[in-house]
């Protein structure tokens, strides 16, 4: 199976109520695992790459490549897309386009709205013609974002209709109280203006800072239109508590093949559970549908 935009699966989930899962790619171990899991769930899935790990896995082109060729060498029948995560530039996600992402998200909302959209807009108008989707972020996230600790600031309901009309975008990060990294104390999502953010743009939103966020909270913020919902703290987690066991476990052990396989395997598992809690197992077959439509 080729790589695919995340248009045609995000509109399918919004419909059907379902959340497609981004995972977050942090080396290879991390590829191998979330195709995995996707294939064995029959789930599609977002493989992402954070605009801020880019250098430190290899550049644009090689992850391109190493996605490209690792869902055919496994011989994944999923829909797969590989997304830009947090790209910080219009020049970043137009490179990333061209070494052969098939979706991208430009994050301006460290920056005023007016440049935010110009800048959204600028992206859309070389993706759409690609066949490549394009994610924008409106508000900010809380905890550590692009290296930079943040606090919460919810996404106004004027500036995500803007953005939606002006720049032809086909999904919305809206921070609404979710924070990146670890929750101190329980979530609070603010679900009365996700509602009215959700009807007033019509296009699926993306809940950026999923990992730790109780299952009632998603099931609430997926039915209110959720279609993506990123995953990397959860899965950096469950890997780094099993390389440290196996650490311990083997410490006269110097083959990584002995101390990375239950790793990897740690990661899978974590993105398996999430894949089930977003209602995304068993869609991979009404997304193609879709995609032949
Ligand atoms: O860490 C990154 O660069 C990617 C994340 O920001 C990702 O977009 C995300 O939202 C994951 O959230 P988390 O797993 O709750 O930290
Ligand atoms: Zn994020």
């Amino acid at each position: 199976m080729t790589l695919v935009s995340m248009k045609e699966m995000l509109q399918q989930a919004r419909e059907q109520q379902y959340a497609v899962g981004q995972f977050n790619v942090n080396g290879l171990s991390w590829v191998h695992a979330i195709l995995d899991a996707a294939q064995s769930e029959q789930a599609p899935v977002i493989v992402a790459a954070s605009d801020r790990l880019i250098d430190f896995l290899g550049g644009y082109r090689t992850i391109a490549t190493l996605v490209r060729v690792l869902v055919e060498e496994k011989g994944i029948t999923v829909p797969v897309a590989l997304h830009l995560d947090h790209g910080k530039s219009v020049e970043s996600c137009l490179r990333a386009i061209d070494a052969g992402f098939t979706s991208v998200m430009f994050d301006g909302s460290h920056g005023p709205i007016e440049q935010n959209i110009e800048h959204t807009r600028q992206v859309v108008e070389y993706a759409a013609p690609h066949g490549i989707s394009v994610e924008a972020e409106v508000g900010t996230v809380g905890g550590v974002e692009d290296g930079l600790v943040g606090g919460i600031q919810y996404a106004d309901l004027h500036e995500c209709v803007r953005i939606v009309e002006e720049t032809g975008i086909d999904a919305l990060a809206a921070a609404l109280g979710s924070v990146h990294g670890k929750y101190i104390g329980e979530p609070k999502l603010g679900f009365a203006e996700m509602e009215l953010i959700s009807q007033a743009i019509g296009i699926p939103l993306v809940l950026h800072g999923a990992s730790g966020i109780p299952l009632n909270q998603l099931t609430r913020a997926i039915e209110l239109g959720h279609a993506k919902v990123n995953i990397n703290t959860e899965s950096v987690t469950a890997w780094s508590l099993q390389l440290r066991q196996t650490l311990a476990d083997h410490p006269e052990t110097t083959e990584p093949r002995i101390i990375l396989t239950p790793a990897r395997q740690a990661i899978e598992d974590s993105v398996r559970a999430k894949i089930r809690e977003f209602r995304s197992t068993g869609k991979a077959a009404a997304v193609f549908t879709q995609l032949v439509d």
